[in-house]
């Protein structure tokens, strides 16, 4: 039985969490983007038009004596923010801190949108959501916890995301010096292949929980805090000088004073966001006034808690009791 650790890197403004992985035989290194809320592992690989690389590491599958191309098998996958990739399968050794998959399905990118050619520091997603939304056609491949989770102590992940500083997932163990106080239980709804969960309410500041249930998803791969408008109204309301500005596509207000925390409710627990980590980015050089950090899901059909929300606490996502974990830390 076997545990792992490695080390995340927080992106500027915590915009994304990118964390090492090696691939193949000898072991190329890339960076890639853990993502709680999808299921597929991509990377830059050869296969690509040189075009569409711009400082990215790239797998070559011929590059690896453990490569083997997985014959007629596609994937295309397209994400919340619109941006898209897609390429074919090779089957080849992943390995994650000291935890080693032999015959992972690692999807090649051939082609990727925009968005991914213009973030120099991402070289792929792995999904480390249910391997029942995995892309791969005609036969869904599993995920990289899924393939590791029977050599683990136990079939649970951790994620540990700070505030401009490196964070850590952990694999098969719960750290007990990684949180303070209790950790808040809560079950899984894992039917449309994500961590799924439903809060029972939140609070503006010090007042005292509103009964609100609130079902969103918790999810490494998404920046932001994004929950029904009432609730993201009600917030903004308290915040002085604050406005919905379309042409931010969000709510900013002044970077000064520091915001209200916001809590949510997990089981019979609960989880604050403190004001600061509302204040997600100034939006003007002379750091003025500032993006913030909860905005509306609308248009989603269910609530995001992104790295916003997770980076405030210690997360167990639990694949045996099928539950997640909220702990302070
Ligand atoms: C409404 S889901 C929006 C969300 N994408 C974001 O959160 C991006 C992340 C990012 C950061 C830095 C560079 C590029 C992209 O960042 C912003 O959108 N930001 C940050 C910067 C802010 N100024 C504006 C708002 C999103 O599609 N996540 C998916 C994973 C992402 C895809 C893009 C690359 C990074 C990982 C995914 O888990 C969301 N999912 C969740 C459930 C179902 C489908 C689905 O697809």
């Amino acid at each position: 039985r076997q545990t792992g650790t490695v080390e995340t890197d927080a992106e500027k403004h915590d915009v994304e969490y990118l964390t090492p992985i090696s691939i193949g035989t000898p072991p190329q290194d890339l960076i890639v983007d853990f993502d709680t809320g999808s299921s597929d592992l991509w990377v830059f690989s050869t296969e690509m038009a040189a075009k569409d690389i711009k400082g990215q590491a790239v797998y070559d599958p011929n590059n690896s004596s453990t490569s083997e191309k997985l014959q007629g098998s596609t994937w295309q996958i397209t994400y919340g923010d619109g941006s898209s990739s897609s390429g074919d399968v090779y089957l080849d050794t992943v390995t994650i801190g000291n935890l080693t998959v032999p015959n992972q399905a690692v999807e090649a990118a051939k082609k990727v949108s925009d968005e991914f050619t213009d973030d120099p520091n991402n070289d792929g997603l792995l999904g480390l959501g249910f391997s029942s939304i995995n892309t791969v056609q005609p036969t869904p491949q599993n995920t990289f916890f899924d393939n590791v989770k029977k050599n683990l102590d136990t079939p649970l992940f951790t994620t540990d995301l700070k505030h401009g500083a490196p964070g850590s997932y952990n694999f098969g163990y719960i750290d007990p010096a990684a949180y303070i106080g209790n950790i808040s239980w809560t079950p899984v709804d894992n039917s449309q292949g994500f961590w799924g969960f439903t809060s029972p309410g939140y609070a503006v500041g010090t007042e005292t929980l509103r009964n609100h249930s609130i079902s969103g998803i918790a999810d490494t791969g998404t920046t932001l805090l994004l929950l029904p408008k009432s609730i993201v109204k009600a917030y903004y309301s308290e915040v002085q000088g604050a406005q919905y500005d379309s042409s931010q596509g969000g709510y900013v207000f002044p970077c000064s004073p520091t915001p209200p925390d916001f809590v949510f409710g997990v089981n019979n627990g609960i989880v604050t966001v403190p004001g600061d980590m509302v204040l997600y980015a100034p939006i003007d050089s002379a750091n003025q006034n500032c993006f913030g950090g909860i905005q509306s899901d609308t248009g989603i059909g269910f609530s995001i808690f992104g790295d916003v929300a997770l980076k405030t606490s210690f997360v167990v996502f639990d694949a045996g009791g099928l539950q997640l974990g909220w702990a302070a830390k």
